[in-house]
C-alpha cells in the first residue's frame, strides 16, 4: 500500500555518504563547542555539491549556463510522476513511450534497487539523450533520478544533461525511491539559494497525490 503524508527521499548527509570519486567528501564538525563560545554550538559543513540529493544548475556543464540561483523556484515544488524502469539497463524514448506522461511536469525515475547513498555505484543504467527530446514533447520540466548522473560515470561529453537541458529539463540527482511505488505525488526539493553555485544539495520530499 502506498505510504500517507510526506516521504523523505533524500540521501542522509554523513561522512559515510558516497562522493565522487576525486571529490570533495562530506564532513560535518562542530567548530566551535558550547563550552568555547559559553552560549551555543556551532557546526561547519564541507561538502562538494554533488554530493547526496542534489540539483544541478545548468552551469555544472555549461559555462554560459543559469547558476542555482538564477532558477525558478516552481521548478522544484509541485507534481511529479514517479516511474520503475528498474528492470532496463538502457532507458530511451522508447522504453518511456510505455507510460502515460501526459500532463507530467516532472519525472522521478527509479533505476536502480536497492540504493545504498554509502556505496558510489560501478555502474548505472544508461539513460539515452533521445530520452530527453521524448520528455520535452510532453512538457516535462524535471527528471528526478536515483543515481549520481544521467549520463554514464566515465562520461566526457555529459550528452544525456546537455540534451535535458535543450529541452528546458532540469535535473535531480541521487534520490532514493526503494520504497517508493509508481504513481503521481506531489514533490518539494529546493535547492539552497547559493549565489554563484553550480548546483546544490536539497532536502526531497514527496507525498502521494
Ligand atoms: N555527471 C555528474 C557529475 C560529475 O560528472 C562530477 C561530479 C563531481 C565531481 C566530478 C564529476 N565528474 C567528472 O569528473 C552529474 O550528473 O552531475
Amino acid at each position: 500500500m502506498t505510504k500517507k503524508g510526506w516521504i523523505d527521499i533524500s540521501q542522509p548527509l554523513s561522512s559515510d555518504i558516497a562522493h565522487w570519486p576525486g571529490d570533495t567528501p562530506f564532513s560535518y564538525e562542530t567548530a566551535f563547542t558550547k563550552e568555547q563560545t559559553g552560549s551555543v554550538n556551532i557546526g561547519r559543513i564541507t561538502t562538494s555539491l554533488h554530493t547526496g540529493t542534489h540539483v544541478d544548475a545548468p552551469f555544472h556543464f555549461n559555462d554560459e549556463g543559469e547558476k542555482i540561483i538564477d532558477l525558478d523556484i516552481e521548478l522544484y515544488i509541485g507534481t511529479a510522476l514517479v516511474i520503475d524502469v528498474s528492470g532496463y539497463d538502457h532507458v530511451d524514448a522508447e522504453v518511456l513511450r510505455g507510460f502515460d506522461l501526459e500532463g507530467v511536469e516532472r519525472v522521478l525515475l527509479k533505476t536502480a534497487v536497492p540504493n545504498n547513498p554509502e556505496v558510489f555505484p560501478e555502474r548505472i543504467s544508461e539513460l539515452a539523450a533521445d530520452m530527453a527530446d521524448y520528455l520535452g514533447s510532453k512538457g516535462v520540466r524535471l527528471l528526478g533520478v536515483d543515481v549520481p548522473s544521467v549520463d554514464p560515470l566515465d562520461s566526457k561529453d555529459m550528452e544525456t544533461h546537455h540534451a535535458l537541458y535543450r529541452n528546458g529539463i532540469h535535473i535531480l540527482e541521487n534520490i532514493m525511491l526503494d520504497d517508493v511505488e509508481e504513481g503521481n505525488y506531489e514533490l518539494i526539493a529546493l535547492p539552497l539559494p547559493i549565489k554563484g553555485a553550480d548546483g546544490s544539495p536539497v532536502r526531497a520530499v514527496i507525498r502521494p497525490l
